[in-house]
């Protein structure tokens, strides 16, 4: 089934309005799952898994605990095996690809990890320069420029450059891991929980960021999330991960309409009604983002 059938036609059509369309109208497809199952020993965790993700939109995903958003990420990764389907990402199906294929995509992605992954024995310039050795072959001169350059997009003072991620605020590892995914350019991040841990003042910061970036950079954002502020602030579609498959794709209003109890339960429960439905009152970007000014916080 499609990730989309419960949202199918023209309601899902009008569902990122920011993404840019091709020349026929239809949105350009950056990541496509079909059919994707995987498991662990006799414990399947996804089945038949259907996902589009679409060039230039923010793309929130979420599901209860224990569902399968990071193996669906560590899936889409290659960092976990699949027992069936077929996932393309840029195109381009990484199971048949070349080896030039493959460096092609892994060039053009980003990955933030939920802990940071920030290797703890180098600094954040070295942190940052870790994908640059990795994949091209640069001088450390225009390596450091290039790290300095992506600090300040990331909203860091230059003099975290030199700092170990134990002398970093959570804030600030978030935005080092951040940079260090951003460093090659690439044409899709994932965040994989990017405001867990922050206060909301830095989580709000955070989502300003990812808006600020998505929309300077074309980028486009797939973010696992619990964190209903962002859902409301930030993302242009909801991808809903519920009986081991996408359950709905949808804008946040779609979704609060949407009749499935565990949905109803996770937007219209007593933190999403908090919110109130027009996106507005309530929640931590209401009270917050109005005095935090842009990137004025690092966490
Ligand atoms: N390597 C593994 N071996 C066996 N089981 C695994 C492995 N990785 C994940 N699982 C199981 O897969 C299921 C989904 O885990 P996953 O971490 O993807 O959940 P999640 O939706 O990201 O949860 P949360 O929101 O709590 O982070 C869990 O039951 C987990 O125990």
């Amino acid at each position: 089934m499609s990730e989309s059938a419960p949202l199918s036609g023209p309601v899902d059509a009008n569902a990122a309005p920011r993404a840019p369309a091709n020349a026929d109208g239809e949105r350009d497809v950056i990541l496509r799952a079909r059919n994707v199952t995987v498991g662990f020993g006799d414990a399947i965790i996804l089945k038949d898994l259907d996902l589009d993700v679409y060039r230039g939109e923010i793309l929130g995903f979420v599901g209860g605990s224990g569902t399968g958003k990071s193996v669906l990420m560590r899936t889409i990764l290659g960092l976990t095996p699949k027992r069936a389907g077929t996932i393309e990402v840029l195109g381009i199906d990484l199971d048949s690809a070349s080896d030039e294929e493959r460096s092609h995509v892994e060039r053009n992605w980003g990955v933030l990890f939920q802990q940071g992954a920030l290797f703890s024995s180098l600094n954040v310039r070295q942190n940052i320069q870790v994908p640059m050795r990795e994949h091209l072959n640069l001088s450390q001169r225009l390596m450091d420029e290039l790290a300095l350059f992506k600090l300040d997009l990331v909203g860091l003072p230059r003099d975290a450059a030199e700092k170990f991620p134990a002398e970093l605020s959570g804030g600030m590892i978030k935005r080092a891991s951040l940079a260090r995914a951003l460093v090659l350019d690439p044409e899709i991040v994932f965040l994989d929980e990017p405001t867990s841990g922050l206060d909301p003042i830095a989580a709000a910061a955070f989502d300003d960021l990812t808006t600020k970036l998505r929309d300077t950079l074309g980028l486009t954002v797939y973010m696992v999330t619990h964190d209903l502020d962002s859902l409301h602030s930030t993302c242009d579609r909801i991808a809903v991960l519920a009986e081991k498959r996408v359950l709905a794709a949808g804008t946040i209003d779609e979704m609060l309409a949407f009749d499935h109890p565990w949905v109803q339960a996770y937007f219209n429960g007593v933190r999403g009604a908090r919110r109130g439905h027009d996106g507005s009152p309530g929640g931590r970007a209401a009270d917050l983002r109005g005095r935090d000014g842009e990137g004025a916080s690092a966490g």
